[in-house]
């Protein structure tokens, strides 16, 4: 282990024990115990690891195999006599570099939260030749899944001499339902040129027991869990077991998800393609409504909870007049509702386009067709065709309109946007991510999931990264652009944004500067007497 650090239950910056009571209370927190004990019911709280330092510096460390098994040898990486990577001046990343949760801070403000940065580092503590890895893939698919999956069999080959990789088949049930199979880099090549996952996936299924039983009998060493935020979340639970059961297997999360709805990190991989991709399908709408006599084109794009890959494609696109996300509540009788708002628009442009984000107005689809919820293997809430409801409303209202004849065109690209090969900049994400991952395990560390924070590659624990969805936050500066390009109605109420406020992060937002070219949030009675209110005030 690089820094002396401090084990603790949730709460606030610790002090500095010994170590033979950080040893203690490790100790106490597991016993090496059987195989397979009666499941454990409820979950307790992971322990945090934090060690505070100067000016409020608080590292959020991650754990590592010496944590609970304090015997453990390292090694010299290998990485040092490789070809390619010894001449790299400072290839080893310094033990005391962490990664700011917050980079933009003032000059009275605390140093806040750190991760550890994540990199190759002088000592492993696995033999190179002695490794058996898995790699499984949960959840929805996302462009970049290959790419990941060839990069963490090429790169533990590659650099550290890791040669048994076992495929983990149909996400997390396949640890005990399915055969393994074999990852060589000649297997992998060319997997990267293609849409989905090779190894595939699924919901639902995660047994802890049963897949730690699975890990233990293979004899896996480090196991590779692409997915989610449910999946992390089912990582956190093996990383938990694992740990109990006392096995020198590191428990490596590598965050994937389309909605990028994953909190801390930068931006999950994937997401710019599916962007990319879903500006065909705004472009074609586009078309359509144009070439028509009041033409609609209204296109669903995924985010189940999150509307980043509306509130992107339709800021990319310029074509957009209205962009509906889940995060942020709309209505569409009445003045200042949506269906106002489209008549105006047509009369105004003679055609517009409408993004939807899937998950947006599901609320109001329920009430109004009185649906009882129902949900998918993995707990999650399965949504109501948000596009076609929209659609058929909206024809509904120009129906009762003869001398407003409308063309409406609805396309629904959703599963073409997450299905299809991640774009180069995705692939060379996916690549660094795989290293990054690979790096953390042969140096022990465990139970974290890795991605960019503020750019840089850092170990973050899993808690962090399962205790909130990231959201479209819509008091803040990006959505506030989004309704200056598409001069849509605001559609808030004042308790819409009250509530929006809580979306926010713990650490409170600094204050504006005087005089910068800010943003503001209106509430509606600020918004203009038109139903067209603009939240945006000067330009960003
Ligand atoms: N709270 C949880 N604890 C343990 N396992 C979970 C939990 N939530 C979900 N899982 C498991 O994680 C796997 C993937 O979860 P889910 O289907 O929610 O997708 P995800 O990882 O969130 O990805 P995405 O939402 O991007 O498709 C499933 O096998 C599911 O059973
Ligand atoms: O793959 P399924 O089960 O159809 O679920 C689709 C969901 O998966 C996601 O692609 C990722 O969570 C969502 O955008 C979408 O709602
Ligand atoms: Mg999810």
């Amino acid at each position: 282990m690089e820094t002396a650090t401090v084990v603790v239950a949730p709460a606030p910056v610790a002090i500095a024990p010994t170590p033979q009571r950080k040893l203690m209370e490790l100790k106490s927190s597991f016993a090496p115990a059987a195989k397979s004990s009666p499941a454990r019911k409820p979950k307790q709280q992971a322990k945090k690891k934090l060690a505070g330092g100067s000016g409020g510096y608080v590292l959020e460390d991650v754990p590592h195999l010496t944590d609970y098994l304090p015997e453990l040898k390292s090694y010299p990486n290998p990485l040092q006599d490789h070809p390619a990577y010894s001449v790299v001046k400072q290839y080893f990343v310094n033990p005391d570099d962490t990664v700011a949760k917050k980079i933009v801070v003032h000059k009275s403000s605390a140093r806040g939260t750190h991760f550890r940065r994540a990199g190759p580092r002088q000592r492993v503590y696995f033999q190179p030749g002695e490794v058996t890895a898995a790699i499984v893939t949960c959840g929805g698919l996302c462009p970049g899944l290959n790419t990941v999956i060839r990069e963490l069999v090429c790169g533990l080959h590659d650099m550290y001499g890791v040669t048994r990789v076992l495929g983990i088949e149909g996400g997390y049930k396949g640890f005990y339902a399915r055969n393994t199979v074999e990852l060589t880099p000649r297997s992998v090549n060319d997997i990267h040129k293609r849409g989905g996952t090779v190894l595939g996936t699924s919901r639902g299924g995660q047994d802890t027991a049963k897949i730690v039983d699975s890990i233990q009998d293979r004899g896996i060493d480090q196991v590779y869990i692409i997915g989610g935020d449910g999946t992390q979340k089912g990582a956190a639970s093996i990383h938990e077991e694992v740990q109990r059961r006392g096995l020198k297997c590191a428990v490596v999360g590598v965050p994937k998800t389309i909605d990028n709805d994953i909190a801390v990190i930068d931006k999950s991989f994937g997401f710019d393609t599916a962007v990319e991709e879903a500006q065909r399908a705004i472009n074609a709408a586009h078309v359509e409504a144009e070439s028509a006599e009041n033409g609609v084109g209204v296109v669903k794009l995924m985010g189940r909870n999150s509307g980043f890959i509306a509130m992107y494609a339709t800021l990319a696109s310029r074509d957009v007049d209205c962009c509906l996300i889940p995060e942020s509540p709309f209505y569409l009788e009445g003045k200042g509702g949506l269906l106002e708002f489209v008549e105006n628009r047509l009369r105004d442009n003679g055609h517009m386009v409408i993004v939807v984000a899937e998950g947006a107005g599901q609320d109001l689809i329920a009430r109004s067709m009185h649906l009882a919820d129902t949900h998918d293997a993995s707990g999650n809430k399965v949504l109501l065709d948000v596009g076609l409801w929209l659609s058929q409303k909206i024809k509904e209202h120009f129906k009762r309109k003869p001398s407003f004849p409308i063309t409406l065109k609805y396309i629904d690209p959703t599963y073409m946007i997450r299905a299809v090969p991640s774009n180069a900049s995705d692939n060379v994400y996916c690549t660094l991510l795989a290293h990054s991952a690979l790096h953390g395990a042969m140096a022990g560390y465990t139970g974290f999931t890795v991605a960019p924070v503020n750019g840089r590659h850092a170990y973050i624990p899993f808690y962090r990264i399962t205790e909130r969805q990231n959201k479209v936050v819509i008091t803040d500066r990006m959505w506030a652009r989004v309704l200056c390009s598409t001069n849509q109605p605001c559609f808030l109420t004042h308790e819409d944004v009250e509530g929006a406020a809580g979306q926010e992060e713990e650490e409170p937002h600094l204050p504006l500067v005087e005089g910068e070219n800010a943003l503001v949030v209106r509430s509606p009675s600020m918004c203009n007497g038109n139903g067209n209110g603009h939240l945006c005030s000067g330009a960003a």
